[in-house]
């Protein structure tokens, strides 16, 4: 049986750190269901401890010059190339993804976001504002100590695509995984430390909300940045409210997918297939209402159900392996539930919809058509292997139903028409929109969602903007003027 147990459950000022009396933590392999590590949640005592060497590494870290600290943060980036292999093994057992495709989303994705970011951090300034013989000069400056807090379908990913920007613009960060999938985030703090970060510039302690939670109300935090669901994002922002700080809210989608009559039908289904059966469809930012214009509807669908005989289900440590399992027992449950429902309510069960036979929490790719607006599974997030075919007549109706949903993480549209590419993307009510592509996510980009998606956006030149704060200096250059 595997056993990846990591040195210790949390890693704090620079080190692992132990507490056994915090409730344990099963970590399974989602493949098989068998217990592959055990982490116990972080005391009082742990978050204590991470965000007291947090606020200490902080002052000396933001002391230093950007080029310094990007320094750090690109060496960072070097080490996780050179372990990529190791890293994405360890992320595939974390959640069950598939290493073909851990191999080049994950760590390397991780890697980019320090590297990009490390790059920026050298270029962070200020402006100066002439007022006659007076000026107005600005700084731009750390917020402080920042709290992490990640989902559970790309755990290294979301660790740096926190980290990267609030170390890079001199802030530290107590980072809390999802207490499903605890063992990436550990790896990056280590790798930080063997980068040169200081002890307690980075820190990973595990636990479920409770742990979120506590750490959102510290007083020494001054920003929380969460990748999870509306639900538990509406929660975090309420809390941050409480304490004035801020927030980046990385939440739920339900996101439209288009595809006109003119679109290349190829390009469209692979557009359709990243969109809703990558990572076994846990992506926040899947196209899981898949619109087809009516003249090609039966051409779209045929061509999905030919390409879903190249799906190979199997050990997701295979290369050859393409498609994994539900992250949990629990997660599959809640798609099997939508799956019935979709039944239920009338929809074409036109692919998949069962259970493969074998161990650990699978299921199949799952395609409805005649999908309705009102359809539970039209509707709500369903994160999980289902993607649901709804038919539409024009342009304008579509962009219209497209929209109609509370969510507005991201949308796409496939047309050989240009004008109306660009026409539809300006329409969607989302902050992460795609023409003739789906769910490239290069961390050059700002991402990030509209409506109850979310707010603020990670990656791109914009994330400094969510990780820092101005300072404005007015500097009198003549004789002061008072009333008396
Ligand atoms: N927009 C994005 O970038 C993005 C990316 C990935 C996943 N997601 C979303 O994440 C969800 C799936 O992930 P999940 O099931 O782990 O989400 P979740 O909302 O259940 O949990 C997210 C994290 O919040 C923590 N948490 C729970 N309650 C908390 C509280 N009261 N205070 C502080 N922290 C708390 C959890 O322990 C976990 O670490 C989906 O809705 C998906 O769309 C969004």
């Amino acid at each position: 049986m595997t056993q990846i147990q990591p040195a210790a459950s949390h890693f704090v000022d620079g080190q692992y750190l132990e507490d056994a009396t915090g409730e344990a933590i099963p970590v399974l392999y989602p493949a098989t269901g068998e217990v592959i590590a055990t982490v116990h949640a972080a005391t009082p005592a742990v978050v204590e401890a991470a965000l007291a060497s947090a606020a200490r590494a902080q002052k000396e870290w933001a002391a230093l010059r950007g080029v310094e600290r990007g320094r750090v943060l690109r060496r960072a980036a070097d080490i996780i190339r050179e372990r990529n292999r190791d890293l994405s093994v360890l992320e595939t057992y974390d959640t069950g993804k598939p290493l073909s495709e851990t191999l080049v989303a994950d760590a390397m994705s991780a890697a980019d976001a320090l590297e990009y970011l490390g790059g920026l951090a050298a270029t962070l300034s200020g402006e100066h504002i002439q007022l006659g013989s007076d000026f107005v000069y600005t700084r731009r400056e750390p917020l402080g100590v920042c709290v992490g807090i990640g989902a559970w379908n790309y755990p290294t990913q979301i660790a740096a695509w926190k980290g990267a920007p609030a170390l890079a613009c001199g802030n530290a960060m107590v980072f809390k995984p999802s207490e499903t999938t605890p063992l990436g985030a550990l790896k990056l703090a280590e790798i930080l430390i063997e980068a040169g970060a200081p002890a307690g510039l980075y820190n990973v302690v595990q636990g479920m909300g409770a742990v979120g939670s506590a750490l959102i109300a510290d007083p020494r935090v001054a920003k929380v940045s969460i990748t999870g669901s509306v639900p538990t994002g509406t929660k975090v922002y309420e809390a941050a409210a409480r304490g004035m700080k801020h927030v980046t809210l990385e939440l739920g989608g339900k996101s439209p997918l288009i595809v006109f009559e003119d679109a290349d039908i190829d390009n469209a289904v692979s557009g359709a297939i990243l969109g809703n059966f990558y990572s076994s469809g846990q992506v926040c930012s899947n196209g899981t209402r898949v619109f087809v214009q009516r003249g090609i509807k039966d051409a779209f669908l045929s061509r999905l159900r030919e390409r879903l005989d190249g799906v190979v289900m199997g050990d997701p440590q295979d290369e050859a392996t393409n498609f994994g399992p539900m992250v949990s027992q629990r997660q599959r449950e809640i798609v099997e539930g939508f799956i019935r429902t979709g039944i239920e309510e009338g929809a074409r069960l036109v692919a998949g919809g069962g259970r493969p036979d074998r161990p650990g929490f699978w299921i199949e790719p799952t395609v409805f058509a005649d999908v309705t607006d009102t359809m539970a599974i039209a509707r709500d997030e369903i994160f999980g292997p289902v993607m649901s075919v709804l038919d539409f007549d024009t342009e304008e109706e579509v962009l219209a139903r497209a929209n109609a949903t509370e969510f507005g993480l991201a949308a796409g549209v496939f047309t050989r028409d240009l004008a109306r590419g660009h026409r539809v993307a300006a329409g969607f009510e989302a902050g992460t929109c795609f023409i003739n592509a789906y769910n490239l996510t290069p961390v050059e980009a700002p991402f990030g969602g509209m409506k109850r998606s979310g707010i603020g956006r990670e990656n791109g030149k914009a994330a400094i903007e969510h990780y820092s704060q101005l300072k404005s200096v007015y500097v009198g250059m003549n004789r002061v003027e008072a009333p008396f």
